[in-house]
């Protein structure tokens, strides 16, 4: 009846229903076939640590085959080495996701060992500055928002043609509560990260007439690498945090890996669009 809707409300038929994908789980195919993403592929960046690899990991104890990915070729033999001693489907290559020719082999390679792609989670993401957002140089700005916000688009520019052909995909992105409350010193780093809310809500309206979803995961301080680099931003340290409801203990990766596990699942078959928090707090109190 809304012209603007009509290509939502035509994809939206295409996509399973909850029975379609109770059915999905049951299909015998191979060992997995019992584990709900059996049979489906997914490219995780910045996935050698912290909550990168603990996503790569759930996704592969669901039954994704996952391809993993980061800047060092190292780091990128040790996440899947451990990956494959715990019996899990993984494979890997390095990927800086600014750099164009990297995302190209990243491309290549999931296509080269897995035929095609279902689930893209972009979670690299740097801040190379603590400091003020108009002292920030041009060069931090073209850093920050070029690996942030810009690299997940241009990577799904170029995986989606092969997302589009297994018939749906799941995109998540991963945001940050310093979007809903900019960090003091964080300034161009809370910037791209309230980019990413827009950037959710764009690409899921763009793609839902190809039958892939697109939401994003806003994690609040998850205790990693990063965030020890970050102290001075942890909440409860700061006046200008919002108060966590749950202050007795501290966010985990693996808090963010089973939200990203069910946003990529049948049971998510009919979310896109959002952004959740993952952070002992709302946005919406
Ligand atoms: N830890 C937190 O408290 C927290 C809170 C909010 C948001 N985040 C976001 O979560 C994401 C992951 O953070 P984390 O805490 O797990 O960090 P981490 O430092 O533990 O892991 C980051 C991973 O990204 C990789 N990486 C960094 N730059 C890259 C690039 N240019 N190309 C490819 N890979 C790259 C690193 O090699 C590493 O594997 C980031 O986007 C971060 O902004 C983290």
């Amino acid at each position: 009846r809304i012209p603007m809707f009509r290509p939502l409300i035509q994809s939206w038929k295409r996509l399973p229903t909850p029975v379609a994908a109770h059915s999905m789980r049951s299909t015998s195919n191979g060992g997995n076939c019992s584990l709900k993403l059996a049979n489906k592929v997914a490219v995780v960046t910045g996935s050698t640590n912290g909550i990168g690899f603990s996503i790569a990991r759930r996704l592969a104890q669901d039954g994704a085959h996952v391809v993993i990915s980061s800047r060092k070729q190292q780091n990128v033999d040790r996440a899947v080495a451990t990956l494959k001693k715990e019996g899990l489907g993984v494979s890997g290559t390095v990927c800086h996701v600014g750099k164009a020719e990297d995302r190209e082999r990243l491309v290549a390679t999931a296509l080269e060992h897995c035929g095609g792609v279902d689930f893209l989670v972009c979670v690299a993401g740097v801040n190379p500055l603590v400091g003020g957002t108009l002292k920030s140089s041009e060069q931090i700005w073209d850093k920050i928002l070029g690996v942030n916000v810009k690299a997940p688009a241009l990577l799904l520019s170029r995986l989606l043609p092969h997302m589009e052909n297994r018939g749906q995909g799941s995109v998540v992105l991963v945001s940050s509560v310093a979007a809903y409350v900019p960090v003091p010193r964080l300034g161009v780093y809370n910037v791209s990260k309230t980019a990413l809310l827009g950037l959710t809500k764009t690409l899921a309206v763009e793609l839902a007439p190809k039958s892939i979803r697109v939401n994003c995961i806003v994690p609040g301080y998850i205790n990693t690498d990063f965030s020890q680099s970050h102290k001075h931003t942890k909440p409860n340290s700061h006046s200008m945090y919002p108060p966590l409801l749950f202050p007795y203990r501290v966010g985990q990766p693996e808090d963010c890996a089973g939200l990203v596990a069910f946003l990529c699942s049948p049971e998510a078959s009919y979310i896109t669009g959002e952004s959740i928090a993952v952070a002992g707090w709302s946005p919406h109190l």
